[in-house]
């Protein structure tokens, strides 16, 4: 008997997942997946009827997997049609358009949407999520910033993405991440492997974040009732500072909410005797 048999290649059993694509109409779905698929772009816009199907291989490190691809139409009319396709996802591209703010406040209406649908067993925890912020083409009209879209999807433990179907920057390098993540996944027995889940930030740096931004004037930014005394403006001003520190804070948009904490205190206390 050959004591050293020649030695078997390995090959890696390649993969089958399915993939879907979430968000209102018109941002740029059908898009982004023909961008990467076909490597063109369509300018006029042929709303998608109900749910496009699509089947494509490609090699993700050394690995092929054939992706079965579920485009869903964003209009509400087809929510009927949509609902049965929710079901054995492994990954979902959630997708908004940078210039319409209405886009990005519906992406928590979307995963609603698919929590309802999976039911009480329905598992969002192992399905990769990414969030594309689209048309980042569109310069002059953009009404949602980066740092505002990579809060909202990290802060979920989902991976974000601006890219631009138009001219294909980051549709690449999105889908070769997102389906890496997906490999990881499957590997790992169907669960999001512990290293992918940690962001670096808490849920109430995040949530401070996301209120500064949205206040009205100084007295809601720091949380503090019109008419406050000096010490309670200090005192609600010093929680936020050690909560928001850049030193201390790695969210995305610390920074800017910090300046606007700081300019908020000094504001106010220009005004309090
Ligand atoms: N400027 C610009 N336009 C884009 C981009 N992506 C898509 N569009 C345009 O936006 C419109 C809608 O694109 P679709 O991909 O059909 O949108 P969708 O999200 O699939 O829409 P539904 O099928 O209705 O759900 C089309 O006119 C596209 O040409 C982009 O990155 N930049």
């Amino acid at each position: 008997m050959d004591a050293n048999p020649p030695k078997r290649k390995e090959t890696r059993k390649s993969l089958r997942i399915k993939v879907i694509s979430m968000g209102n109409a018109e941002v740029g779905k059908s898009c982004i997946i023909k961008r990467y698929c076909e490597k063109r772009f369509v300018p006029k816009y042929l709303a998608t009827i109900g749910i496009d199907y699509g089947v494509t291989k490609v090699q993700v490190r050394d690995r092929e997997i054939k992706v079965n691809i579920f485009d869903m139409a964003g209009h509400p009319f087809f929510y009927e049609v949509r609902n049965e396709f929710y079901k054995d996802t492994q990954g979902v591209i959630l997708v908004y358009d940078v210039g319409q703010k209405e886009s990005f406040d519906a992406l928590d209406a979307w995963l609603a949407e698919m929590k309802q649908e999976l039911g009480p067993h329905g598992n969002m925890e192992n399905i990769v999520f990414v969030v594309c912020a689209n048309k980042i083409d569109c310069t002059k009209h953009r009404s949602v910033d980066e740092s505002e879209g990579r809060l909202w999807a990290e802060s979920r433990g989902f991976l974000y993405f601006e890219t631009s179907a138009q001219t294909g920057e980051g549709i690449n390098e999105m889908f070769q991440t997102f389906y890496s993540a997906i490999i990881d996944l499957c590997d790992n027995g169907g669960k999001r492997p512990p290293s992918s889940t940690g962001v670096g930030f808490t849920k109430e740096q995040a949530d401070a974040i996301r209120r500064i931004r949205n206040s009205k004037d100084s007295w809601d930014m720091l949380g503090v009732k019109p008419g406050a005394t000096r010490d309670e403006v200090n005192k609600a001003y010093r929680k936020l500072a050690v909560l928001l520190h850049p030193d201390k804070c790695v969210a995305p948009g610390s920074e800017d909410a910090f300046k606007a904490v700081v300019n908020a205190r000094t504001a106010l206390l220009k005004n309090i005797k």
